[in-house]
């Protein structure tokens, strides 16, 4: 019987600015499922990384592939609406509506509804109980009638995530979930993410330890652009070398592990 391929597989990426080496022959294989971290230094890659798999920049070398097919060329969009999803950044067109208003539009949008949204928000059944249910699986429902632009940080970033399960993905990647979050407003925020579908398989790019600890089974270390080492989080947290160049510093501190910058 074939393997089942990978939700998300990068091989040999390599990203080059100038003469700047940013992503050195790194691969990653996401299983179904997966709760995989990705870590490093400040400068290490992980953006760019992140960058190369949802297509806002084109790898100078390497392959991608989601559910065993290659979409390396592919634009952002299309990843997207084949179910590759990146927690989506809070811009300003979103400060003015609603958490509802915010989940409608892309929930009808995700629907085929389009600019009749707007006629039907409210009036279509199933976009109102998509809706109203990730308000609630995201802790919204307290807010979801106040301007975006007056939510506290924690709600931003509870809605980014919102926003993005609204676009259904199979292969979700979180971009710092927490970073910015004060502690008093984080537990809402692990509860949510350990609490996403067992069949979604998750990329974590964060700082905050205690999180990717709480949460992954997998982890690749990225150090000067490169593959330090992918393990599960005991053999991760006992490597002498993960400890010089990341653990050692503490979370949150690692500007003192600047990454040398390399040159190819
Ligand atoms: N558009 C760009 N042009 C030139 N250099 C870039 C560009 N984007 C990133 N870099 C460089 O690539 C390297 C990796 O940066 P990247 O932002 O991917 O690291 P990171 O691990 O995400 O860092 P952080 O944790 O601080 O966000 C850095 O040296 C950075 O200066």
């Amino acid at each position: 019987m074939a393997e089942e391929p990978y939700a998300l597989s990068a091989s040999g990426l390599v990203m080059r600015f100038g003469g700047l080496l940013a992503t050195n022959n790194v691969s990653l294989n996401l299983k179904k499922g997966a709760r995989h971290a990705l870590i490093g230094p400040n400068g290490a890659g992980k953006t760019t990384f992140v960058n190369l798999l949802t297509g806002v920049l084109r790898p100078s070398s390497g392959t991608i592939h989601l559910d065993g097919r290659d979409i390396t060329t592919l634009p952002m969009h299309k990843r997207s609406a084949r179910g590759l999803v990146r927690t989506f950044q809070i811009n300003q067109l979103f400060e003015t509506l609603t958490p509802l208003e915010t989940l409608a539009a892309v929930v009808g949008e995700r629907s085929g509804l389009g600019s009749k949204m707007w006629r039907l928000l409210g009036a279509d059944r199933n976009i109102t109980e998509r809706c109203h249910a990730l308000l609630e699986q995201f802790r919204l429902l307290d807010v979801m009638s106040r301007p975006t632009s007056q939510l506290p940080y924690g709600k931003r970033r509870q809605l980014e995530i919102a926003i993005a399960l609204a676009c259904e993905p199979r292969v979700l990647l979180l971009d710092e979930p927490v970073a910015g979050v004060p502690a008093s407003e984080r537990s809402d925020i692990l509860a949510i993410i350990n609490a996403l579908p067992a069949d979604m398989s998750i990329l974590l790019i964060e700082h905050d330890m205690d999180l990717v600890f709480s949460f992954a089974n997998r982890m690749t270390v990225l150090v000067n652009g490169a593959l330090l080492m992918e393990a599960d989080p005991l053999t991760v947290s006992n490597d002498p070398r993960v400890k010089e160049v990341y653990l050692g510093h503490g979370a949150g501190t690692d500007e003192t592990a600047q990454s040398e910058v390399r040159y190819a």
